[in-house]
């Protein structure tokens, strides 16, 4: 059995300075298979979401409300906003140079902070 979802939101992120391994890709694939809307890229080293804000009020609320998040959790997302209010959230582990549990349990956590979308 892998990690739900909601197990993941009730877990913290762990200081990671490098000196293990990253996640397998079936790991990676298992986790990212239970975290909604979260894809793995090509190159297996990244983990992505896109979302459509309202407008650029609602997008830069909601990317103030995940940095603030990521500060709590000590382990930090590339956040893009392009064309105003497309949003597009990339996590990596930079200190090992690919996938870990840290990932997944933000990006749970990220699917948790609310963001006004269009309609
Ligand atoms: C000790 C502390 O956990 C590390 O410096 C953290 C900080 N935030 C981080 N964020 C990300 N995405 N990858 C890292 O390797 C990383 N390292």
């Amino acid at each position: 059995m892998t990690t739900t979802a909601e197990q993941l939101t009730k877990k913290k992120c762990a200081p990671c300075e490098g000196g293990v391994p990253p996640l397998s890709s079936k790991e990676a694939q298992e986790l990212a298979s239970n975290v909604e809307g979260w894809a793995i890229s090509a190159d297996g080293k990244v983990i992505r979401r896109e979302w459509t804000a309202k407008n650029f009020v609602a997008a830069m609320a909601f990317l103030n409300n995940v940095a603030e998040l990521a500060e709590e959790e000590g382990h930090h997302p590339d956040l893009h906003l392009v064309g105003y209010r497309n949003l597009a959230i990339e996590l990596t582990t930079h200190a090992i140079g690919g996938l870990s549990e840290n990932d997944f349990i933000l990006a749970a956590k990220i699917n948790r902070v609310p963001v006004a979308t269009k309609g």
